[in-house]
């Protein structure tokens, strides 16, 4: 763990690093970068779902009665389109209950401001709780979009889960939202002239979809 604020977990684990390093590099093949994105995914959604309550049930094994506990909470996955779609897969292994909201949202490309472009989230009563998925956090505002949506909507317990969050977006995040977690594999120090993470990994969506040159 290192001195980041408090809002962010950055999940420290040699897999973690492993496949980072797959992510980062520019000659991952889109096939092998939505993979170790997978798998990155499944490694961060174990910390992040450290808070979910259970209720004690009783199961009946082949042997004997045994004292067991289930997830009691509703949980809905919010992917932010399209990056976000490729860190659905992995929870929903983990946590195969879990309800999808999906929001789409893109950068503009001369303002680096978040365009909302789709929104699936129902009238109904929310979720206890959200875990917000988009694989990059650069600047912090599309994904201070979609908590406000997410509050709008009455959503109490708000998670994010990325691979990479640049210290700019983190510290905007924690001011606006002093309760909502992020849970990272890497914290990256800065944006460069376009709002892209340095050292980062590049444009998530198109690595993940195959459509260079998309944004
Ligand atoms: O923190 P921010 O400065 O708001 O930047 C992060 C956003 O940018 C990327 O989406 P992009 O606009 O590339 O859309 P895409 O997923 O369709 O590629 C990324 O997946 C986040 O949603
Ligand atoms: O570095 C960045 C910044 C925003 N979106 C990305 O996909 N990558
Ligand atoms: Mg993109």
């Amino acid at each position: 763990m290192t001195s980041e604020p408090s809002n962010v977990v950055r999940v420290s684990h040699p897999l973690v690093d492993h496949h980072l390093s797959v992510v980062r590099c520019e000659t991952t093949c889109p096939a092998e970068f939505r993979a170790a994105v997978h798998r990155l995914t499944m490694l961060i959604s174990v910390p992040a779902t450290d808070h979910l309550p259970t209720n004690q049930v009783q199961i009946q094994t082949p042997v004997a009665i045994a004292d067991c506990r289930r997830i009691s909470a509703d949980v809905g996955l919010v992917p932010v389109l399209r990056a976000g779609l490729g860190m659905v897969d992995p929870v929903l292994q983990i946590l195969p209950d879990a309800s999808v909201w999906h929001l789409g949202m893109y950068r503009n490309e001369e303002t680096a401001q978040p365009v909302g472009y789709y929104d699936k989230l129902p009238n109904g009563s929310p979720p206890d709780v959200a875990m917000i998925l988009d694989p990059m956090l650069a600047t912090g505002g599309s994904i201070d979009l979609v908590v406000r949506r997410l509050q709008r909507w009455g959503v109490g317990d708000i998670r994010v889960l990325s691979i990479i969050a640049a210290r700019p977006g983190i510290q905007r995040i924690a001011e606006d939202f002093p309760d909502v977690k992020i849970f990272v594999a890497a914290v990256d120090p800065e944006l460069n002239e376009r709002a892209f993470i340095v050292p980062g990994l590049g444009d998530a969506g198109d690595r993940i979809f195959d459509t260079p040159n998309q944004d």
